[in-house]
């Protein structure tokens, strides 16, 4: 099989075109081993682009432990590059098949030739799961939750008990929250650090740690506004870097970098 890995501020993903490789397996197990970071290539998630008739491509991901996320930002900006790369192309606008609908994608090149610029459509923003009843005792100063296909879970900190987002110990707080959600969520904690922009760590539903999230980036953007701290173009920083969100009304938009990082073959 050929695969190509990218990343998109850190957040890192195989992709397999079938394009390229003829009809995929779609395989939960096999992400959950070709994404193992010891015994496998190593990766967040593993995207299967397949061949569509509504789209340049269809997107389906599994994250790193199998379980199947019904969209990602950073990987859809990594779907479009090894796409673009597949036909030759290092810029182009593409469209992309989600399980949430279909996603148009502009891609433009970056000073450095291994990285695109990609503005995308995240669809609509809409309300996420219940907020569980443990955050209540946690301290945090807001809570709230969204969803843009997958649900999250976004965490304002500086609350009575939370002095800073170092202070936090995300792995623990992210499993706990998450543990008491049905069928799990991203958990996020932000701050707001200036006008239109926010720092933000993310606890992933499937992988644990990431360094940035792209759904959960625009999610926290959409949230932050109703909580009256940003406006329509939000910056979101996050360890692996910053990304945009533009909110409309009902959508939202994202750009952010992806970055080539290998072609594979697996035997
Ligand atoms: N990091 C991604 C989100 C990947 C899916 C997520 N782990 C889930 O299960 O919903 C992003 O950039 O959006």
């Amino acid at each position: 099989m050929h695969l190509s890995k990218h990343h998109g501020l850190g957040n890192d993903f195989l992709v397999v075109l079938e394009a390229t490789n003829g009809p995929l397996p779609n395989s939960p197990d096999l992400a959950r081993a070709l994404c193992d970071r010891h015994t496998g290539i190593g990766a967040d998630g593993l995207i299967w682009g397949g061949v569509s008739d509504r789209a340049d491509v269809a997107f389906r991901l599994h994250n790193a432990d199998g379980t199947e996320a019904e969209i990602s930002g950073n990987g859809l900006r990594c779907l479009v590059q090894a796409h673009l790369r597949a036909a030759g192309l290092h810029e182009g606008t593409v469209t992309v098949a989600t399980p949430g609908g279909v996603r148009q994608a502009v891609a433009t090149a970056a000073s450095d030739p291994l990285t695109l610029s990609v503005l995308a459509e995240m669809g609509p923003v809409s309300a996420g799961p219940t907020l569980p009843a443990v955050v209540g005792e946690m301290g945090f100063a807001q809570a709230a939750t969204g969803s843009v296909g997958n649900p999250h879970v976004v965490l304002l900190g500086a609350g009575s008990l939370v002095p800073d987002l170092t202070s936090i110990d995300l792995a623990k707080v992210g499993r706990r929250v998450e543990d008491a959600i049905p069928g799990g969520a991203n958990v996020h904690v932000v701050e707001s650090v200036g006008p239109d922009t926010l720092v933000m760590r993310s606890w992933e539903r499937g992988v644990g740690l990431t360094e940035a999230c792209g759904s959960g980036a625009t999610v926290a953007a959409w949230v932050a506004r109703t909580w009256g701290l940003v406006g329509d173009r939000v910056t979101i920083r996050m360890p692996g870097g910053e990304a945009v969100v533009e909110l409309g009304e009902t959508e939202a938009s994202l750009v952010g970098p992806a970055t080539f990082v290998a072609d594979l073959e697996t035997p």
